[in-house]
């Protein structure tokens, strides 16, 4: 049971693109596994084990070894801050972390800045020297400056649609972002062949997957 190896993978917008990217390689990982409820999923023909999670938990489950690596976004590496090896860009969910507001927006003492990533915008503000006060809010972010929560907000931007629909626009990129394979540094070393060999194999496939 030891060598088998466990695999975070991100429920939502991630996971058909990772799973893509697992079956190009060759690994046999469902493609509909969201449509059940099944969390855990065993794959023995590749001694693997899934196991599916909320995003935002994957480097959680990787720390604590309980998953030896996972699919994670660079948004949420950022922003938890775990203790975990970064091995690969997977190229995928590809979009960018910015600065937004409406274009009227003017430059205030201590302005409030609503994001779901409280970290990421309290030390990009920290680094231009600007005092201000971050409000944490888990979704619809966009909404914050619009019905005046917020002056600003730090997001995600991917086709920028929704801030077209919203009226809003991009100010300044913080950061790019896609999805990473990250690995527990305990597990890295335990049972480095064969993350080694999974690394070499999706690696083999990111050009032919034209992410
Ligand atoms: N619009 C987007 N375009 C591309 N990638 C995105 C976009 N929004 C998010 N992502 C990437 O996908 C990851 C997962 O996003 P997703 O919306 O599936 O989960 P979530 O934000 O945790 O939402 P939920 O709270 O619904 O679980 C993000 O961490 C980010 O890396
Ligand atoms: O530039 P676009 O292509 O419009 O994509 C950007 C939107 O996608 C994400 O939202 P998500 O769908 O995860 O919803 P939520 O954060 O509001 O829950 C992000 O928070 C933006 O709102």
């Amino acid at each position: 049971m030891d060598d088998i190896l466990k695999v975070a993978m991100p429920k939502g917008r991630i996971y058909k693109q990772a799973a893509k990217l697992f079956h190009l390689a060759g690994l046999p990982i469902p493609e509909d596994l969201e449509e059940g409820r099944r969390l855990i999923i065993p794959v023995p023909e590749a001694r693997m084990e899934f196991i599916l999670a909320k995003p935002v938990d994957v480097p959680t489950y990787v720390e604590y070894g309980v998953a030896d690596i996972g699919v994670v976004g660079k948004d949420v590496l950022m922003e938890e801050n775990r203790n975990v090896y970064e091995l690969l860009d997977l190229g995928i969910a590809r979009c960018r972390m910015s600065v937004i507001g409406l274009p009227d927006w003017k430059q205030v003492i201590n302005p409030r800045v609503a994001t779901k990533y409280p970290n990421v915008a309290s030390q990009y503000f920290r680094e231009q020297g600007q005092q201000v006060e971050v409000i944490k809010l888990n979704g619809s972010i966009e909404l914050a400056p619009l019905i005046g929560l917020a002056d600003r907000i730090v997001d995600m931007v991917e086709t920028g649609q929704t801030l077209m629909e919203n009226g809003l626009v991009e100010q300044e990129e913080i950061f790019q972002i896609t999805s990473r394979l990250i690995a527990n540094r305990v597990s890295y070393r335990m049972k480095n062949e064969s993350i080694q060999r999974l690394c070499d194999m999706l690696q083999a496939v990111l050009p032919v997957a034209k992410v």
